[in-house]
């Protein structure tokens, strides 16, 4: 044989990747992090029509499988996540946040690893060569380089459920695929002068005739994206389909976003990558020459992306720039470094209103937010380095950590408690447990150490999210809020590593609250048909509450709102110890309601008949009620002949009167059943705290 060709290093590189997660090289959080990149790329595949859905149904699930078989093993050689382990170690309150979920790689070791030394060696041939395979750059690219896919299947191949054809000889690729999940924030990358260097996972494996034929066989027909996300699609193109005379391939792990499953957004996704080629998502099968733009900002790279071959610019690479950009104020191109627009968030974070003031998870001192740090301070933009990492970040992802601050809950518009009508049982309750201990921990230790878990429960409308605001703003906690939905459905594979940073960054912003909205979509009963990452998500759930709510030391507090409490979770009620029943507002409420609304506005109701409203509106809830006032409160308006609106000043609009209460209660009835009353009063006479 002669010397090797450039398609011999590429498959022997690709090969090393893909048998070192069945061979005994890899440690086990090496191998999640390859399956859960699978997991990613099959979804992508699916929502890009690349894949058919059965397809798509077949290949996640033996993936899966084999993801959840090293999570869920208690080997400790061969698994990764040891819960009971966890749990007993939580139980001692010698938390440990370095377990093996988390891979061991660390750009500290990661230099050490024979593997990664040789592959940067392919690297650095690579680029003298400037015709490397994509997968041997990306590998060598000083750590910013998005993950290729090297020899990957001819499109339409698996379609066909034909020979998968290796084309690993063909690749003379260097534009990537995107990299949203991968934050060029990591903070150890930016601060370290060692080159932060791809995770295994950020590495696609290449098609080879096995693994395609591994892929192929044992499809089952089970669908694993759940019905409303399932649109479908018969594309049958695993890999290297094109679009617009573009290739686009498969793209990395975190190039597999979970709006992905988007058409439309898949469209956006594609028309930025038409935009500029150094954001087509194609990796290592096209051919296509490195555009102006791309060339051009190899005259801009940063000192992180020296080394790398001249001419492109991975997606990462690109959002580091961009993200420099943007600290600097200077022009960018937004749409790479938004994800498509989409901003990472865990969603109740969207409450935060124009008056927000961000609120970083670090202790304020001296009055400057910023300052004396434990935790990094995660802002965007360039960290400092001068402050130390707290310990129990630094087995978080910086990236997870960073999206965790940004849904911090700020103060928002303030909420009192005087605004929250009714509800005095829990309202009182609340005080007790969760105000005077932050307030007062001093006072509230042993016996009379504060629950650490309490759920809201009730009808819709009855004031849990109010009352979780008002905690937010009156326990002078650090308040993290979030949705449940948010983290079942943005993150896929990603879900249970954000659930672990956020406890950890709660944990270093004591005395801290972590307000879960809905809780039951995130801790609801766990079932045999139940999808694999939502159970590793709420698996995850509950042993970070186990820990949070165990540990005396910590004085987090789990707060959670749900208005289907019987959904919930055993284990998960057991944990949230203290669980209050948020009612209908009885008639005093009801007209605190009103009274209190009214007072704001010009208003000529009496005392008799703001009674005969309350009596009018049994059954209502603090929703209907404010919607009842808020009917009313447009009657003087409507009664307006339709050419005074334009000229009629302000104080020439009628008082609201009884009658645009009487005629608002034809329209506002109340959104509660008696039926569905009776359901929550029977949850709570079995398992609420109330008297
Ligand atoms: N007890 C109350 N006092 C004053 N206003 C209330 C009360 N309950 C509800 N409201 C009004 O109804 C709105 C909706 O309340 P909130 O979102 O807190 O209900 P919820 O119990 O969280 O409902 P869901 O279970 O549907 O999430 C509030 O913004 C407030 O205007
Ligand atoms: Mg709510």
């Amino acid at each position: 044989m002669g010397t090797p060709t450039h398609s011999a290093v590429h498959l022997s590189n690709w090969q090393k990747s893909y048998f070192a997660i069945t061979s005994g090289t890899c440690t086990p959080g090496q191998k999640a992090d390859e399956y859960r990149a699978k997991i990613l790329r099959i979804q992508y595949a699916w929502a890009n029509s690349e894949i058919s859905q059965v397809c798509a149904a077949k290949l996640f699930e033996k993936y899966t499988e084999k993801y959840a078989a090293i999570i869920d093993s208690d080997n400790i050689e061969t698994g990764l996540n040891n819960y009971a382990e966890n749990i007993l170690t939580l139980a001692k309150c010698q938390q440990n946040d370095s377990d093996k979920w988390q891979s061991a790689l660390t750009t500290d070791n990661v230099f050490e690893l024979k593997c990664v030394r040789e592959r940067m060696r392919a690297g650095k041939n690579c680029r003298s060569s400037q015709m490397a395979p994509a997968d041997a750059c990306a590998l060598a690219d000083k750590g910013v380089s998005a993950s290729a896919a090297p020899g990957l299947p001819k499109p339409g191949l698996l379609s066909t459920a034909g020979e998968p054809e290796l084309r690993a000889g063909s690749a003379k690729c260097t534009s990537q695929g995107p990299e949203p999940l991968e934050h060029p924030s990591s903070s150890k990358s930016l601060q370290s002068s060692a080159p932060p260097v791809t995770k295994s996972s950020d590495i696609l494996p290449a098609s080879s005739a096995s693994l395609n034929k591994q892929l192929l066989t044992g499809f089952q027909a089970t669908p694993l994206f759940g019905s409303k996300e399932v649109t479908g699609s018969s594309s049958l193109k695993m890999l290297g389909t094109c679009r617009d005379g573009q290739n686009a391939s498969l793209p990395s792990q975190a190039a597999a976003p979970a709006w992905s499953a988007s058409s439309g957004k898949r469209k956006a996704f594609y028309g930025m990558a038409d935009e500029g080629s150094t954001v087509t998502p194609n990796l290592a099968l096209c051919e296509a020459p490195v555009s102006a733009e791309t060339s051009s900002f190899s005259g801009n790279r940063n000192r992180s992306e020296e080394g790398s071959i001249p001419g492109f610019r991975t997606a990462k690479e690109q959002l580091w720039v961009d993200q420099q950009k943007k600290s600097q104020n200077l022009p960018q191109r937004a749409p790479v470094s938004s994800y498509g627009g989409v901003k990472k968030s865990l969603g109740a974070g969207r409450s935060r209103g124009p008056f927000g003031k961000f609120v970083p998870p670090v202790p304020k001192q001296d009055g400057n937010e910023n300052g004396g740090a434990q935790c990094k301070p995660h802002t965007r933009g360039q960290p400092d380095p001068s402050l130390p990492v707290d310990e129990r970040l630094k087995n978080i992802e910086p990236k997870m950590v960073e999206l965790i601050m940004h849904e911090i809950m700020d103060h928002g518009p303030p909420v009192n408690w005087d605004d929250i009508a009714g509800v005095e049982f829990a309202k009182a309750t609340i005080k007790e447990i969760v105000v005077w201990p932050m307030l007062r921990p001093d006072i509230f230790t042993g016996l009379r150490g504060p629950p650490k878990g309490i759920l809201l429960f009730g009808p819709p409308g009855t004031g849990k999210t109010l009352i979780g605001k008002c905690i937010a703003c009156q326990s002078g906690a650090t308040f993290f809020s979030i949705s449940a939905s948010s983290l079942t459905s943005k993150w896929v594979g990603e879900g249970e590593k954000m659930v672990r940073a956020l406890f950890a960054v709660a944990r270093c912003q004591q005395p801290a609250v972590i307000f879960i909205d809905e809780i039951d979509s995130l801790l609801s009963q766990r079932g045999d048909g139940e999808h694999e990452s939502s159970r590793r998500i709420k698996t995850e759930f509950l042993v970070q509450l186990d820990g949070a709510t165990t540990s005396s030391e910590d004085r987090i507090l789990v707060v959670g709102a749900t208005n289907r409490p019987q959904e919930i979770d055993e284990a998960a009620r057991r944990r949230l110890v203290k669980r209050l029943y948020i009612p209908l507002p009885e008639a005093s409420a009801r007209k605190q309601i009103v009274t209190r609304l009214m007072s704001q506005e010009h208003c000529s109701l009496n005392e008799e008949e703001v009674e005969l409203i309350v009596q009018k509106s049994n059954g209502f809830s603090g929703a209907d009620m404010t919607q009842l006032c808020r009917e009313a409160s447009l009657g003087p308006i409507r009664s307006l002949q339709s050419m005074d609106i334009a000229t009629i000043m302000p104080d020439q609009v009628r008082p609201i009167a009884f009658l645009d209460f009487e005629n608002a209660f034809r329209t506002v009835r109340p959104s509660v059943s008696s039926k569905d009353l009776e359901l929550y009063e029977t949850w709570n006479q079995t398992f609420g705290c109330g008297r």
